[in-house]
């Protein structure tokens, strides 16, 4: 009943839809009283042998006529509830999908996308059949029985109908016992079902690392222990699931049982006629499917309760990071500025940046470089605003990140991660993924700046060709120059390529840095990289080692220091002429 509760929202916005179908609902009942008492009456008049043609043929023509409009309502309600619910299920589905947009990264490393995924594909439907098979048992097995029992009384007996009723108390306390083991053990296998859909998505994007490391037997094997473990839970629940029916058959049976006994002895005593007793087991096997109906109705709602929990632990996450009241939206320079900036990731003890400072004038280019885990990516992401941080630390156009609205930080910033994504699309709908509006010569341009033109000519659709999945399969480079190009159709006042030239060779990284110059003269832009090449033109450069700044300057300046830069430079000028 709480996942009903839970769900009164929606109820209440489709109220209309919902009173008209259970309004059918309960005309379909009342209707479906007639019939036994028309064949009670009928056998009584058989028995007294005063059954007439007419009479007969009044009962057939009055049951076709009802079997008609049973068929037209059963319909109307089917149209109603059913619709309603794959209504909810999309609306839930949307909900959770505007959730998920709106989190920050650390929700992400948190939750496991397989799992994330099994919530949208396995629990909403799950909550979808409260809203439908739930609704409608709930409302018809209540009506059917309040009536039926109604009938019963009035029309034929009320001893016999109490002695009927004699089992039912066992009915209620075995489904309720039975409901809530299924309630924590459907808990339970949907979360395996997610641990599986987790390994699948893992297995089928990483195919290629696993063939390389010729592991997969053992992945095979993992997966294996995964599905096996779904498997044995499912099963737990299917236990429940193959124990409701017998036990709820058990205890009907008891009551036709009784109601054949005693109801044969009144019929002997004359307290009933025969037809009476008749009607009376007609009228005991209507209330044989609202029984089922509660038991399955209890069924239905732990399930869904159980999945609607799942749903609501991923609703309830707030992102870490959220706007502040009255953000700044206006324009504001392209300057960037940390003052003494230092962050640790949550979770973690050791801080992965320790006082950062520098000043990025407008126009300017500033290199971070260093080690592998100095923190050159994290400071990337720290100036997106991806994590929450202390406050007045960093600042883009002299305003503390965390006062300005999100979107005028976004369009602010163009950025090109390490972890290039692009999507199953066109070149040309990847390229201009943030300005869709872009005409087909700023794609063009923005791609000739990524020095992706001439590739572009290998493939026989242009600009027109899918990428990935059911597409051309890109280089690492091909991919990660789309991704510059998708940054640079932005023209962002600032830019941040984060290890994004690490898959060109030098000199196409080179006319790429040539080409950001001369486009972006009065705009900034950050570049982190393991070439040094990639920064030297730089009016500062940073040299990160553990989070903190080690060496900083231009790139005369860092030369003449002779410290791990220099080194750095020279060993990798070296390479490049070795390798030339
Ligand atoms: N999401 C995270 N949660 C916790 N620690 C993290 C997270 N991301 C990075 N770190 C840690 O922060 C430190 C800096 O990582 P970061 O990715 O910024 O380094 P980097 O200099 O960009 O490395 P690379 O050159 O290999 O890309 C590392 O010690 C890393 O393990």
């Amino acid at each position: 009943m709480q996942t009903l509760r839970q769900l009164s929202w929606f109820f209440r916005a489709y109220w209309k839809r919902y009173v008209i179908g259970i309004s059918v609902l309960f005309v379909i009942d009342v209707l479906m009283l007639w019939p036994p008492k028309l064949i009670g009456d009928t056998v009584d008049s058989i028995r007294n042998s005063s059954l007439t043609d007419a009479d007969l043929t009044q009962t057939v023509v009055i049951l076709l006529v009802l079997g008609v409009s049973l068929y037209g309502l059963r319909f109307l309600w089917r149209y109603l509830l059913n619709g309603g619910a794959l209504i909810l299920e999309r609306t839930l589905r949307e909900r959770l999908f505007a959730h998920l947009t709106r989190m920050t990264p650390s929700f992400f490393h948190r939750k496991r996308s397989g799992d994330l995924m099994a919530v949208a594909t396995n629990d909403i439907p799950a909550i979808e059949q409260t809203a439908s098979t739930g609704v409608l048992t709930l409302v018809d097995a209540l009506f059917m029985t309040v009536l039926t029992l109604g009938v019963m009384v009035t029309a034929i007996d009320w001893k016999l109908t109490l002695a009927a009723l004699i089992p039912m108390p066992f009915l209620a306390w075995s489904t309720a016992y039975y409901g809530k083991l299924l309630h924590d053990r459907f808990y339970l296998a949907q979360e395996a079902f997610g641990e599986m859909n987790d390994h699948v998505q893992q297995s089928v994007s990483g195919v290629r690392v696993l063939r390389a490391f010729v592991q997969e037997k053992a992945d095979i094997e993992a997966y294996r222990r995964v599905s096996e473990k779904t498997l044995e839970r499912n099963v737990s629940v299917s236990r429940i699931d193959a124990l409701f029916e017998p036990t709820i058959a058990i205890i009907i049976g008891f009551s036709f049982l009784i109601g054949l006994g005693y109801g044969t002895y009144l019929v002997f005593t004359s307290a009933i006629s025969l037809g009476d007793l008749v009607a009376f087991n007609l009228y005991l096997g209507l209330l044989i499917w609202p029984m089922f109906a509660f038991g399955w109705l209890v069924n239905v709602l732990q399930r869904g309760g159980a999945s609607h929990k799942r749903f609501t632990e991923l609703m309830v996450e707030q992102p870490d990071v959220t706007e502040a009241a009255n953000p700044v939206t206006s324009q504001i320079a392209n300057t960037v500025e940390a003052r003494h900036f230092s962050f640790t990731y949550p979770g973690t003890d050791k801080p992965a940046l320790t006082d950062i400072s520098f000043r990025l004038g407008e126009g300017e280019t500033l290199g971070i470089v260093g080690r592998t885990g100095s923190g050159k990516s994290t400071l990337c992401r720290a100036l997106l605003h991806q994590y929450q941080m202390k406050e007045q630390v960093l600042l883009i156009g002299g305003i503390p990140i965390e006062g300005l609205a999100f979107d005028t930080l976004r369009e602010k910033i163009g950025y090109v991660p390490q972890e290039h994504l692009l999507f199953s699309r066109t070149i040309a709908e990847n390229v201009a993924f943030g300005k869709p509006q872009a005409t087909t010569e700023e794609v063009m341009h923005a791609l000739e700046l990524a020095e992706m033109k001439r590739d572009l000519a290998q493939f026989r659709e242009g600009l027109q060709t899918m990428v990935g999945e059911k597409g051309v399969t890109l280089s690492g480079g091909q991919k990660q120059r789309i991704s510059i190009a998708r940054a640079l159709l932005m023209d962002a006042g600032i830019l941040i390529l984060d290890d994004s030239l690490s898959a060109v060779d030098a000199r196409t990284e080179e006319s790429i840095l040539r080409h950001l110059r001369q486009e972006r003269a009065d705009k900034t832009t950050i570049i982190t990289a393991h070439r040094l090449s990639a920064v030297q033109h730089a009016q500062l450069i940073l040299v990160l080692d553990e989070g903190r700044i080690v060496e900083q300057g231009t790139h005369d300046e860092l030369m003449h220091r002779n410290g791990w830069y220099a080194e750095q430079y020279r060993r990798q000028q070296m390479e490049h002429d070795v390798a030339g």
